[in-house]
């Protein structure tokens, strides 16, 4: 295979991988990396400057700097997309060639094709997934399993792909460029807008993304200087990219007016990211003592105080500009086994999707396709022949950066069975991610790099705050290395001749990295990348 000049792949060659890494898609990546590689490594460290004030003592609060954008009510983001005007549903999940067609053809209206949260990004799996989105724009794509034959419906009858590449902090480190490790956000990006964004301008769509993990307005202003420059080098017209950008960071919050802002032209509105939204909240405030405690993960909800004054806030601010608000992930998973864990996951699904659509979202993401009606069948029922509900201002809504702050009022405990859960559900999920699968269904819930990020840094907090378990001891590292041991027995004996002691050592190994040491990770997929071949 043939590189350009200073571009290496260093990731093996499989079939067909030469008509993704083609040397003119390579050099697309690069010119992209080379242009915007050091803002990102500046932006990068601007979080880690915040982070360092953050544990000081500092608190997050609206921008001085920024106030005029949100004074100025003048402007809007882009008029929404073709495929993007009616989003009532979302499903989201990996790019295998399986769960491709199955997407497409769920009776969605967006598919998110993730190359984030729900992936493991195994060299095969980057690749593939985007030789993946290519057949399956060009109808190319089949896919057998047994005596079943998997193929796509009508195109007009599918689901319009909206890409999540992975957030500014991964690297590919098996495409170097000028001798380092190329940003993974704009090879996912780069190739999948390089091979696919005139195929989509073809069939009446275009090239959209969903935008992971940003800390501030200057991350997104980033990612719409690449916008234009990858329209301009592909000679596409500008403002044909539509993103919709997940707030998901505790900082993001306090910039949604400025994000939306920055990328205008190019924006389709916002989603609220729950998990990792959780996630950065205990991240941001790790060492900061009670104030910023929450009880065990399964039972914070999204009816806890500053989860809805994020989400009513995110609604505001969208429809204020036009832009679509899209709710987030219930992490529910249907069962066709069964009928009593499906009417459960069926009942809850109904009642989360009931409170966004109640509270002005335009749409919300499913995990799996059994969930589709359901979604479909409450937003109908709010917004009926409407596409969505923008003009909904919501201008009731008022909240202050002390309610977002709440994070005190959360009803709940923590307690030796939270402790266990988040022990338990954290080794399976890295032992599923370490053997390549970014997303996995564990006690009828998704798990995925959002959800096992919680679990691994609530234990760490509540080592490093000294907490008490409601009904046992004071949270030690000793007491955290028992249980491992015990839960680890426990998932073996389950699991018999499927448990696989290699993945398992592996896991077991990150895990007490990214949940003991006294060095937090960032992410936990940082050190877990680096462990991948
Ligand atoms: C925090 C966040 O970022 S949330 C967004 C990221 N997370 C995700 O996207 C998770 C998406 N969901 C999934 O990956 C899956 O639903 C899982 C792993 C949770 C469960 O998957 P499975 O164990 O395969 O579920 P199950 O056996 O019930 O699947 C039934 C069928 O639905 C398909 N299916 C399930 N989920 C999806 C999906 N999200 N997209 C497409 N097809 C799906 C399966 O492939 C299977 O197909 P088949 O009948 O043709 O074999
Ligand atoms: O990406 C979504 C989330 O909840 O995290
Ligand atoms: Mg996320």
């Amino acid at each position: 295979m043939q590189a350009p000049e200073g571009v290496r792949v260093t990731g093996p060659i499989r079939e067909r991988y030469d008509e993704i890494l083609t040397p003119e898609a390579l050099a697309f990546v690069a010119e992209l990396q080379r242009r915007y590689g050091a803002r990102r490594a500046e932006l990068l460290a601007a979080r880690q400057a915040r982070q360092a004030e953050l544990s000081a003592g500092g608190t997050l609060d609206f921008l001085a700097e920024t106030r005029h954008i949100r004074e100025d009510d003048s402007w809007r983001v882009a008029e929404p997309a073709p495929g993007l005007v009616d989003r009532r549903v979302e499903i989201t999940g990996p790019t295998d060639r399986k769960m491709t067609i199955n997407a497409l053809n769920s009776g969605a209206k967006v598919w998110l094709a993730d190359f984030e949260d729900a992936n493991s990004p195994l060299w095969e799996n980057m690749i593939e997934g985007q030789l993946n989105l290519r057949d399956a724009l060009d109808r190319t794509i089949d896919f057998s399993q047994g005596e079943k034959r998997y193929a796509l419906r009508p195109d007009e009858e599918l689901a319009t792909i909206v890409v999540r590449p992975r957030g500014w902090h991964l690297d590919e480190k098996h495409i170097e460029v000028d001798g380092r490790a190329c940003s993974g956000s704009l090879v996912d990006f780069g190739l999948y807008f390089f091979h696919c964004a005139k195929r989509q301008l073809a069939k009446g769509k275009g090239p959209y993304f969903y935008l992971p993990k940003m800390e501030s307005h200057l991350e997104a202003r980033l990612w719409n200087e690449v916008f234009v420059t990858a329209q301009e080098l592909l000679k596409i017209p500008r403002g044909t990219i539509r993103a919709t950008v997940l707030i998901e960071t505790y900082p993001a919050a306090f910039e949604m007016e400025e994000i939306l802002y920055e990328l205008r032209e190019h924006s389709a509105g916002l989603n609220a990211g729950r998990w990792d939204y959780l996630f950065s909240v205990i991240k941001k405030f790790r060492t900061r003592g009670r104030d910023y405690l929450l009880p065990e993960r399964n039972s914070v909800t999204m009816t806890a105080p500053f989860m809805r004054a994020y989400t009513e806030l995110l609604v505001r601010t969208c429809h204020k500009r036009g832009a679509h608000a899209i709710g987030g992930m219930a992490a529910f998973i249907p069962s066709r086994k069964d009928p009593e864990v499906n009417a459960t996951a069926l009942e809850k699904v109904r009642a989360d999707k009931t409170r966004e659509s109640g509270d002005g979202f335009d749409g919300s993401w499913v995990a799996h396709p059994d969930l589709v009606p359901i979604c479909r069948e409450v937003f109908d029922g709010v917004l009926g022949d409407r596409p969505n509900q923008l003009d909904r201002k919501r201008e009731d809504v008022n909240v202050s950066a002390a309610d977002l702050l709440a994070v005190s009022k959360t009803p709940g405990e923590i307690t030796e069975a939270g402790l266990r859960n988040n022990v338990d559900v954290a080794l399976r999920y890295l032992a599923t991610w370490m053997g390549g699968n970014g997303a996995v269904a564990i006690h009828n819930l998704m798990e995925d790099a959002a959800t096992a990020e919680i679990s691994r840094s609530q234990i760490w907090q509540w080592i490093h705050n000294d907490v008490r378990l409601a009904d046992g001891p004071v949270v030690t590292k000793a007491l955290v290395e028992g249980i491992i041991d015990e839960e680890l027995a426990k998932i073996s004996e389950e699991l018999g001749e499927r448990f696989d002691v290699e993945l398992y050592a592996q896991a077991t190994a990150l895990f007490k990295e990214v949940a003991l040491d006294d060095d937090f990770a960032e992410f936990l997929t940082l050190p877990a990348y680096a462990r991948m071949p």
